[in-house]
């Protein structure tokens, strides 16, 4: 008995190419486990590969090298309990316009083999707010409504693990905010979540873990707590009283940022300085101080950092 909801081992996917194109290769080698009842973030710059791994967990991609366990099932000695496991919420919002939300969430249960009277098509509506619309058809919902049935699309199977690709992606704040509470109380109860997001801020609220995707290759997976810490550079800002100096002597690789309304950020490696010499040094220089905080790294600092260097050593 494994730990897991997720996991993959040398996972590699090339795409044939069209035409004169070359093959083009989407992930390398890919070594990841995501753990069972966390909520799981796969990051990445486009066309990092996320989409590619997340069709091959959908089983929508067929793999190139590699194996994949989904919730303990090897997906290509047990595909029909692997792929009973997993609900994929897909980026594009691909319902057919003659379907009412009743009848798409009863045909998706149906391709699932869930028996009538197992069928939870009531619940599912209420839960993603369509209880109203549920025989309307697709065709005059809105684009919010959509993606609300798409999310109810995922779960008529009631899987362990639920996986959305970009769910948020041009939503606004109310849909947003619905959708990440319908994912945590799914999170309370058990479900595994994973989800690719460009919000940085959103992974940094939502995941327990992050893994960052690169050029197809696994750069870094760490909870989301140490992956911030591993950016050593924070920022002291004070606001001056008065008009600030125009030089002070600063500790050794402490670096000066002027902010407008005349506010001083310094810059310094939380391992080699600490906010105390800083304020020292602004003591000795006269200054005098009405307000002060300290600025966290966050999850896009990391992530800047981490594919820039990635970038440099591709180079
Ligand atoms: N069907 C396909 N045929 C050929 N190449 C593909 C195919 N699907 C994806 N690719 C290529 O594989 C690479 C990874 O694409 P993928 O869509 O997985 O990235 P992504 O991280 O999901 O990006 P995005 O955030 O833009 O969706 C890209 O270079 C893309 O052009």
């Amino acid at each position: 008995m494994t730990d897991n909801a997720i996991e993959i081992s040398g996972l590699t996917k090339t795409y044939a190419g069209s035409g004169s194109e070359p093959p083009k290769t989407a992930l390398k080698d890919v070594d990841l486990n995501i753990p069972r009842g966390s909520i799981f973030g796969l990051l990445g710059p486009n066309g990092a590969g996320k989409s590619t791994l997340i069709n091959v967990l959908a089983g929508l991609v067929v793999k190139s090298a590699g194996h994949v366990k989904i919730w303990g099932f090897d997906q290509d000695v047990n595909p029909r309990q692997s792929r009973a496991a997993i609900g994929v919420m897909p980026q594009e919002l691909n319902l057919d316009p003659f379907f009412t939300p009743r009848g798409s969430l009863d045909v998706q249960a149906g391709l699932y083999g869930v028996p009538r009277a197992e069928r939870r098509t009531d619940e599912i509506l209420e839960m993603i707010g369509l209880t109203d619309k549920g025989d309307a058809y697709a065709r005059n919902l809105s684009g919010g409504m959509r993606r609300r049935l798409l999310l109810g699309k995922a779960l008529v199977h009631n899987p362990r693990i639920l996986v959305l690709d970009e769910p948020t992606a041009g939503v606004d704040i109310e849909l947003r905010q619905m959708l990440w509470s319908n994912v945590r109380k799914l999170n309370d109860e058990g479900m595994t979540i994973i989800l690719t997001t460009h919000y940085l801020e959103e992974a940094e609220q939502m995941c327990d873990e992050i893994a960052i995707l690169h050029h197809g290759e696994l750069l870094v997976r760490d909870t989301t707590p140490k992956l911030i810490g591993r950016i050593d550079t924070k920022t002291l800002v004070i606001q001056p009283e008065g008009t600030p100096p125009p030089d002070v002597a600063l500790p050794q690789g402490v670096t000066l940022d002027r902010r407008e309304g005349g506010i001083l950020a310094f810059n310094y490696a939380k391992t080699k300085t600490s906010p105390g010499d800083i304020l020292m040094a602004l003591r000795e220089a006269g200054v005098k101080i009405a307000d002060v905080s300290i600025e966290e790294p966050d999850l896009e600092d990391v992530f800047l950092d981490l594919t820039r260097s990635a970038n440099k050593s591709a180079a």
